[in-house]
């Protein structure tokens, strides 16, 4: 099974995979192959770890391909804060550093909601609150 583009919510992203190669994340606009490393954890930066630090630590974009050879399989284990945690820039990384804060505050739950209403495709869930405070 493949996954269309998107950045994943919350705060770190685990990946367990097996050796086929599928996963892909998008940089300077190009897809770029990201070769599983045997016996080990892929770690992905989640969207509420961009908006705590203000868009310093970004939340990459990225799909997963399938091919007709192999079969690929794949464990994704999200982990976020408390859903009713209120995310937002942390202000030891906005007001000391002269930096407004790029995102508004909100819920995770309600961000979730948010993202499950939005079309995956692409980072329009981040889009929608960045610059949004
Ligand atoms: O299967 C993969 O490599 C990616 C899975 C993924 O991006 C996700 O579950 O959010
Ligand atoms: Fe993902």
């Amino acid at each position: 099974m493949g996954l269309p583009p998107h950045s994943d919510h919350g705060l770190l992203t685990l990946l367990i995979q097996n050796q086929i190669g599928g996963l892909q994340v998008q940089h300077k606009g190009k897809w770029v192959n990201i070769d599983p490393i045997p016996n080990s954890f892929l770690t992905n930066i989640g969207d509420h770890i961009e908006i705590l630090s203000n868009g310093k630590y970004k939340s990459v974009l990225h799909r997963a391909v399938v091919n007709n050879r192999d079969v690929r399989i794949s464990i994704a284990v999200p982990h976020g804060p408390a859903l009713d945690a209120i995310v937002s820039p942390d202000s030891k990384l906005v007001e000391n550093v002269g930096n407004p804060p790029a995102y508004g505050a909100m819920k995770y739950k309600e961000y979730l909601e948010l993202q499950q209403g939005t079309m995956l495709n692409g980072k329009s869930c981040l889009e929608r609150i960045r610059n949004r405070v």
